[in-house]
């Protein structure tokens, strides 16, 4: 029997696990919750050590979304796919093979890109199902938003006002990372960048003044803001002692290593934290709102969407407005 799928213990009746021979798609799909309506989360594509981290994360990733929802005030729960990345994988059959699945689910779960998912596979998936939203950036730029208005919450919290002049360090600048450093620098902050493919640093960096610092480095940098926005895991008990900023906002998903630990440690060295639940749940919003010109909503729950989320003052969680916001962040547990 293939190992892909031998006596694999998910522990859950919510993952399911597709492969595919042809093309060599080997996936995960975590649903967390159905409670509320249909579930809502990128496609994730990347290598793993073994399949147990596969599935691992998928779940993880799937209850962060359940968390961006709620706090969103969607009628929505959590999901996510995570896509194996490995040599056999042809990625545009792949692609199309994972659409049809995701077809198949008749909208019990909508899905979108995510970190190495590309464009082009979006659009493979696509040509068969409706229910993969494949505006990437429009996704994008929306969580850049909720970033920087983290960011400026932070800001206030401190007694301060805009964005000009605070320094902030930019870990991965991908298409979210780029999309927030694009905007810091037009406020007038000052920019640390760093990626792990350098390319990508030095490009961001040119376009925004900032300055390139090794990825290794980025988390000692001496800035006022650390905004992850690569891969999630990156704040740890070990890390948080390089950390010289005062505040964390980014957009990557499950950022800090140990959960409830890493939470604790954060609030006892002073630093604010913005969750990453909050500050990232741009593109959950956007994504499930209606269209622009005013048709008919693509997902089920779009005009309780609108109702809720493009009210910047209406509500105590102002960090989801797509909109500037000028209130502070005032139930967080992580304030000084
Ligand atoms: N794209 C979205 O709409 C969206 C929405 C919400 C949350 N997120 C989360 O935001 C994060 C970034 O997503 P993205 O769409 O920008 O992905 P992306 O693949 O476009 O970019 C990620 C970038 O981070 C870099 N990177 C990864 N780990 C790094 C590290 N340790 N140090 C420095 N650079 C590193 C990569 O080289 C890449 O350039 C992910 O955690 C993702 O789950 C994305």
């Amino acid at each position: 029997m293939d190992p892909f799928f031998e006596h694999f213990d998910v522990g859950s009746d919510r993952t399911i696990l597709w492969r595919d021979r042809s093309s060599g798609l080997r996936a995960v799909l975590a649903i967390d919750s159905l409670k509320l309506g249909p579930a809502v989360g990128g496609i994730r594509t990347q290598k793993y050590p073994s399949f147990r981290h596969a599935v691992d994360d998928a779940q993880k990733l799937a209850a962060a979304m359940t968390l961006k929802c709620a706090i969103a005030g969607l009628d929505a729960g959590g999901a996510k796919t995570v896509v194996l990345d490995y040599p056999e994988l042809n990625r545009k059959a792949g692609f199309r093979r994972l659409g049809q699945f995701i077809d198949e689910l008749r909208g019990v779960y909508w899905a979108a890109g995510d970190l190495g998912t590309t464009l082009d596979d979006l659009d493979s998936a696509a040509e068969v199902t409706r229910f993969v939203n494949r505006n990437v950036s429009v996704l994008a730029d929306a969580t850049a938003r909720t970033v920087v208005n983290g960011i400026r919450a932070c800001i206030e919290e401190r007694g301060g006002s805009g964005l000009a002049g605070i320094r902030v360090a930019i870990q991965g600048c991908g298409a979210i990372g780029s999309g927030v450093a694009r905007a810091l620098a037009a406020a007038g902050s000052r920019l640390v960048i760093s990626d792990i493919v350098p390319q990508r640093a030095s490009r961001v960096a040119a376009q925004t003044g900032g300055r390139v610092q090794p990825p290794d480095e980025i988390l000692g940098a001496d800035v006022d803001i650390i905004a992850p926005c690569g891969k999630g895991g990156t704040i740890s008990r070990a890390t948080l002692e390089r950390i010289k900023a005062w505040g964390i906002c980014g957009g990557a998903n499950n950022q800090l290593a140990e959960d409830d630990e890493t939470g604790h440690a954060l609030m006892e060295a002073g630093i604010l934290y913005v969750p990453d639940f909050l500050a990232s749940s741009g593109a959950v919003i956007a994504g499930a709102a209606p269209e622009p010109d005013g048709s008919r909503s693509r997902t089920p729950f779009g005009q309780h969407v609108r109702n809720r989320a493009t009210c910047p003052d209406g509500g105590t969680a102002i960090t989801i407005s797509l909109k500037p916001c000028s209130k502070k962040i005032s139930s967080s547990p992580y304030r000084r």
